[in-house]
């Protein structure tokens, strides 16, 4: 453990959701772990303070910071933990707030606590924010370890695989040899996948839902597109933006970005039934170029909501994270790759997903397979597209109750 860094507490001077405050130049350290009160209160690992952490694409950082919450309670013998990886726009704050006051919703509230499928009076549930992102781990928006300003452009390219280092870390400090399941959509299924590869002796269960073993061109396409919206927003600054007055930030490229990628997220039927050809402003037979049809205003409004959370340098660093994904880089192909998995593997795909379409997901298994691995495809049966992973919660329940049923779990 000499070597893992501080845990710190849960600090009430970054009690916040922002990634404007979610950086205090200073941590309190402490010495060993305890766990939160209550559980689902944010906490920060130090990590990576005694050593250059060399980062897969030749980057260097060092004084990690990995922002995590934890549900229930850990095992004498650890054997009991499940780490839950988000996706692209979500956070360590995966359910809301066990204890007492205004719980604030997660991204998967319902599935985590008492009696639930994840169940918090069996499991250890834990889910830290990724490399990169802007909720409390290390990111562009955080100071850099000489405290002379913030990382801002100057940040390194991550990778999936430098996420799950981090994340192997936090196993470390929370005396996790081994996790009963690993879990998580999208971006969080691509870190799945690696853990499962680089670290196969440490997962008894791998659930990659929404994901992919290796960004197609479609998928860089979608996602350079947004990258670019916000290159080219002259606020953005080539990436020091950070000393901009308030409203003065990259905001517009940010939200250009994120209308682009809602379209992926949804489909053409749900699309249809929400919104057809409505109008915002009914079109009086003069047309006017910015009159907007309803969808228009929808896309508008996921732009505004995601540049009140959201930092673009971050949006850029993970999409490319994404896009670098490929399991098999560096490993001698796809099936030596997924050779290395000792786990069953649970593969979900959803039925309408366009942007990680369900082909993806058939074919993880079916090489799995064709090598005696233990794999099964399951899918969730949505007319929502990629985002159902999110929001048919119930499906994903299912699915998650019987591969933890069914896996090595305590
Ligand atoms: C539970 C959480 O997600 S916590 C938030 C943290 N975020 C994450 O963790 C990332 C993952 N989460 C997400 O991507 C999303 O929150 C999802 C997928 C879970 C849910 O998506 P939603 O945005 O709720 O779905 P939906 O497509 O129904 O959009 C609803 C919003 O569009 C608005 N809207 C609907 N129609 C229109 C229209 N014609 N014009 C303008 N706005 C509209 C609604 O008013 C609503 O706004 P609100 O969210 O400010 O209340
Ligand atoms: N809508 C989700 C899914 C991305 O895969 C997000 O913003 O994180």
């Amino acid at each position: 453990m000499a070597d893992i860094g501080d845990l710190v507490e849960a600090d009430s001077a970054l009690e916040q959701p922002s990634w404007t405050r979610a950086h205090a130049s200073t941590l309190p350290a402490s010495g060993a772990w305890r766990p939160s009160d209550p559980p689902g209160e944010r906490q920060f690992l130090r990590t990576f303070v005694d050593r250059t952490f060399v980062l897969e694409g030749g980057g260097q950082l060092s004084d990690v910071t990995v922002a995590f919450e934890t549900w229930g309670t850990l095992a004498p013998d650890g054997s009991n933990a499940i780490l839950l990886c988000h996706a692209l726009t979500g956070d360590a704050h995966a359910a809301g707030r066990a204890g007492p006051g205004q719980p604030t919703p997660g991204w998967w509230d319902g599935l985590i606590g008492p009696g639930r499928v994840l169940d918090t009076d069996r499991f250890f549930v834990v889910c830290a924010n990724v490399l990169g992102g802007c909720q409390g781990t290390t990111g562009p928006a955080s100071p850099r370890p000489d405290r002379l300003g913030v990382y801002g452009a100057g940040f390194p390219v991550v990778t999936v695989r430098d996420m799950v280092r981090t994340q192997a870390r936090l196993a470390d400090a929370l005396g996790i040899g081994s996790w009963a399941a690993v879990v998580g959509g999208s971006m969080g299924g691509m870190q799945v996948l690696e853990w499962g590869i680089m670290f196969p002796e440490r997962v008894r269960l791998l659930v990659p839902i929404a994901t992919c073993a290796a960004a197609t061109a479609q998928q860089i396409a979608y996602w350079s597109t947004g990258r670019r919206a916000i290159a080219l927003d002259p606020a953005w600054h080539g990436g020091d933006y950070y000393d901009a007055a308030p409203g003065e930030g990259p905001h517009r490229g940010l939200a250009v970005a994120r209308m682009i990628s809602q379209i992926t997220f949804r489909t053409d039927r749900v699309f249809t039934a929400r919104f057809g050809r409505d109008e915002v402003e009914p079109l009086s037979g003069q047309f006017g170029m910015w009159d907007r049809f309803q969808v228009e205003r929808y896309l508008e409004h996921h732009g505004d909501k995601l540049i009140r959370r959201f930092d673009a340098n971050s949006y850029l660093l993970l999409t490319k994270a994404m896009d670098l994904h490929d399991i098999s880089r560096g490993r001698g192909g796809l099936t030596a790759a997924l050779g290395r998995i000792q786990a069953p593997v649970l593969a979900v795909g959803v039925s309408s997903d366009t942007l990680y379409p369900k082909y993806q997901s058939q074919e993880l298994v079916r090489v799995l397979r064709s090598q005696g691995g233990a794999a099964r495809y399951a899918e969730i049966d949505s007319p929502h597209g990629h985002d159902a992973f999110l929001l048919e919660l119930e499906q994903v329940g299912r699915l998650l109750a019987g591969a933890l049923e069914e896996g090595d779990s305590p």
